[in-house]
């Protein structure tokens, strides 16, 4: 089947854009992961649908895909990179729209500087003590109560990590590191991805704060391995730093792709606002065999 596209990148971070608004292309795992290959099909990080609305005052459904064919349930450079895609497709004439995802309804807004803006929902924190088994990563003895963030450590003389469990609606361990560049994230970002801990896996972030409103990132996708910006990362990070009381309540976020900023007032219910660029490539079409 020949299928149409269009190529978007969000700081980096690079989707496939496919329109089901007049109807359902009908792909399937395979299809996603041909997709999203770089040597066999056309490369991206995620794959991103946009379909008609749900209904209840909902202007889109937004469907993500990561690069190994599996949906979930957020994408903040997505999200944005959605909101400018149905603008400029003339599909929707709002400067907000609000898109339902698998962990709900999210609000990207297109900024008159040419970014956008989106209201990301509530962080939650996981406060669930649950231990880390020998995967690479043991836990740490902690003090009584410590229920957040947990602490890990690589082996007996490695120093202990304290990793924060954040949901931006997808699932989010949160490091500190003291330099972004040396953090050893290929070595233990696909252990975490897949620690027992994490039944549906999870995004490892690795957080060095500058100073209490710039952060450097880097974060190793579920899904999609490390990508050069990871939008919902960029919020729990952040989100984490706050809750921790190593940042205020606006924070640059310097990732390798690009600059992302992040707002949250701080309460649990309070939602995370993030800001970034969104940036059409090129169109394409391709022809996908039946059955991959
Ligand atoms: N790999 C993520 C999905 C994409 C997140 C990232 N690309 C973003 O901008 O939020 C997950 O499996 O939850």
């Amino acid at each position: 089947m020949k299928i149409r596209f269009t190529k978007m990148q969000g700081a980096g971070n690079d989707f496939v854009v496919l329109d089901e608004t007049q109807g359902r292309l009908g792909l399937t795992p395979a299809h996603y992961r041909l997709l999203a290959d770089r040597h066999f099909g056309v490369g991206a990080d995620q794959i991103l649908t946009v379909r008609p609305s749900p209904g209840d005052g909902i202007d889109f459904e937004y469907v993500i895909h990561n690069a190994d064919g599996g949906e979930v349930e957020q994408c903040g450079n997505g999200a944005r990179c959605f909101a400018r895609y149905v603008h400029d497709k003339g599909l929707s004439a709002k400067d907000t729209i609000r898109v339902q995802t698998l962990a709900g309804v999210i609000a990207p807004r297109l900024t008159p500087d040419g970014r956008v803006t989106v209201d990301m929902g509530r962080p939650v924190f996981d406060a669930a003590r649950v231990p880390f088994d020998a995967a690479g990563l043991t836990p740490v003895p902690q003090g009584s109560g410590q229920k957040w963030p947990l602490a890990l450590s690589g082996s007996a003389q490695d120093a202990p990590v304290l990793v924060a469990v954040v949901s931006m609606g997808n699932p989010h361990a949160v490091q500190l590191v003291e330099d972004v560049d040396t953090a050893p994230v290929a070595q233990t970002g696909p252990l975490i991805e897949s620690h027992p801990r994490f039944p549906r896996r999870v995004n490892a972030g690795y957080l060095q704060i500058v100073d209490r409103s710039h952060v450097r990132l880097r974060v190793f996708e579920r899904g999609a391995g490390e990508t050069l910006a990871c939008g919902s990362g960029a919020c729990a990070a952040v989100a984490a730093g706050i809750r921790l009381g190593l940042l205020d309540a606006q924070v640059d976020v310097q990732t390798r792709g690009g600059l992302l900023t992040i707002a949250w007032a701080g309460a649990d219910t309070d939602p995370v606002f993030m800001t970034g660029p969104a940036t059409p490539v090129f169109e394409g079409q391709i022809e996908l065999p039946d059955t991959p």
